[in-house]
């Protein structure tokens, strides 16, 4: 194995109005490397008090108004400098993130970083030049003089986040970003799994120039912070990802407040493969959809949807492929595959395992929790065929990697299967006819829709769930107005 360089440890405390500082309690819980069960380091526990503290800072921060208000170039030269810094800090933060969520150290420098920093750039962007309102014609007046009307945007206040564990650094800027550019203030509470690369952001923020109170972190457990932020009438948005249960608990938490949401939650997203695929790309992407990230991957393909005539030699080249996983420890270089997040999410694949083997479904690979040097929460690449899309492993998000594999004979079929299912994140299929490709991308129910590749994902593209996977949409313009309101305004300028 290549040699492990431990990165630069953020600070574990809280930052709260420009300053690092303990919890109130002074308690503190542990973060660990899935890879070697072994504690990383301690990370503040805050209190609701400290949540409060977060939340009156970042209001005051709001109106003071020296970055509500700030110039737009003024306001996206922090943002370029934020991704600026992230690449000069790419090194450690790959680091963290790997051996903090067991991503593979090589995909966490190249795909992770690369994104949070094209995605600031993206919104310096935005900030710059696509925050404009609209002149409006509207009904003239008795003299027949046409009013001035026309729209403003304008920022929230305090928008708060809670983010999950498999992607920390982007499922967090992709909030942090948009939020920032239209100039509202922030509050971060982290997955209590993952906090690391969050701190160590906080400390790039602070370095890029933000006024103090307008970037604040908060560690600690959601039932404590995460309800709290919620509760908070101060706090105008909540901005979130994770499961589909959490997010139910937010809406009708935010209620009460009338607070903004957003919110990117479950998928079981369906990857069809049509008899006239070039099989051997298709089959790469289909690997890729569910072996990505170790299938902590909100969008990972976990149903594949086989045509019947290819069924038989899918699953042959599938469990070939399969075989080229580099499965080791996230810190070495060739590692492509790593850990589950904990012990809890390992026993889950199994015991979905169990269950689809006595729903009759055929275990093809892998199936089993597994250990590399004697450590860690891996478990095997798994691929079980024949599998009923009404059944339990169809239908529930598993969250790792098992992979279930359906037949069926028609277009139609594989359309009405696709759909079949509470969520409706992502879904994508693989076909060389072109009338067909686009005909079933638009039947799909998806947020997301791939054809001939799986989990292209940028900045500029929006990205969120149908039905159950969620409300709103994150990248891109889009995400824009959900952290703005649009003032109108009608002036009267008839002659007096
Ligand atoms: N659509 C998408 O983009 C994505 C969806 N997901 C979904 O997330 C799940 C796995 O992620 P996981 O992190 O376990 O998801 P959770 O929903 O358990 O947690 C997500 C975040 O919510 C916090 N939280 C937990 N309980 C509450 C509460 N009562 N009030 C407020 N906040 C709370 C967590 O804090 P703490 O860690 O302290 O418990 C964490 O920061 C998957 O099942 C998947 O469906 C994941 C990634 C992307
Ligand atoms: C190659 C796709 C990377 C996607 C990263 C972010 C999304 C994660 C998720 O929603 O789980």
């Amino acid at each position: 194995m290549a040699t492990l360089i431990t990165p630069n440890l953020p600070k574990g405390q809280l930052f709260i109005d420009g300053v690092w500082r303990d919890s109130g309690d002074g308690r503190t819980s542990a973060t660990f490397n899935p890879a070697t069960e072994t504690e990383i380091m301690k990370v503040a526990k805050a209190t609701e008090q400290d949540v409060n503290d977060a939340v009156e800072a970042a209001h005051k921060a709001f109106e003071d108004s020296q970055w509500s208000k700030m110039g737009p170039h003024e306001r996206a030269s922090i943002l370029s400098k934020i991704a600026d810094l992230i690449e000069a800090n790419a090194d450690d933060l790959a680091r963290l993130e790997a051996m903090d969520v067991g991503k593979p150290l090589q995909f966490a420098r190249s795909f992770d970083i690369t994104f949070i920093a094209n995605l600031f750039r993206f919104y310096a962007g935005v900030a710059r030049g696509r925050m404009d309102g609209a002149t409006r014609l509207v009904t003239p007046g008795a003299d027949g003089e046409m009013p001035l009307a026309y729209t403003r945007k304008e920022p929230l206040g305090v928008v708060a986040a809670i983010t999950p564990f498999n992607f920390p650094m982007i499922l967090s800027c992709t909030k942090i970003a948009p939020a920032l550019a239209a100039g509202n203030t922030f509050i971060h509470k982290p997955a209590s799994a993952t906090p690391l690369t969050a701190l160590k952001m906080a400390e790039i923020f602070e370095e890029a120039g933000l006024p103090n109170g307008v970037f604040n972190v908060i560690t600690g457990s959601g039932g404590t912070v995460g309800n709290a932020l919620v509760e908070h009438p101060k706090v105008k948005k909540i901005a979130f990802t994770g499961s589909t249960d959490v997010g139910k608990g937010i809406l009708r938490g935010s209620a009460e407040s009338l607070k903004k949401v957003t919110l990117e939650l479950g998928g079981k997203s369906p990857h069809i493969i049509f008899n006239d695929a070039n099989l051997e790309t298709a089959v790469q992407h289909a690997m890729f959809a569910i072996f990505f990230n170790k299938g902590e991957f909100c969008m990972a393909g976990s149903r594949l949807l086989v045509q019947k005539d290819i069924y038989e030699d899918v699953l042959d080249r599938l469990v070939e492929v399969s075989k080229a996983l580099v499965i080791g420890n996230p810190m070495d270089p060739d590692t492509t595959y790593g850990p589950q997040i904990d012990l809890d999410a390992q026993k889950n694949c199994e015991n979905y395992v169990d269950l689809a083997i006595a729903d009759g479904a055929r275990l093809i690979t892998g199936g089993k929790p597994m250990k590399v040097d004697g450590k860690g929460f891996y478990f095997e690449p798994t691929i079980l065929a024949d599998v009923k899309n009404t059944s339990r492993v169809a239908q529930e998000e598993i969250f790792g990697p098992v992979l279930v594999v359906t037949p069926f004979e028609t277009e139609e079929e594989a359309i009405a299967l696709a759909n079949d299912s509470q969520y409706g994140l992502a879904a994508g299929l693989q076909t060389e006819n072109l009338g067909r490709a686009h005909r079933v991308a638009h039947a799909l129910e998806a947020g997301m829709i791939w054809i001939n590749t799986w989990g292209q994902f940028d900045s500029a593209l929006p990205f969120g769930g149908y039905k159950a996977s969620g409300i709103g949409r994150e990248q891109g313009i889009e995400a824009m107005d959900s952290y703005m309101q649009t003032k109108s305004v009608f002036a009267d300028i008839s002659k007096r």
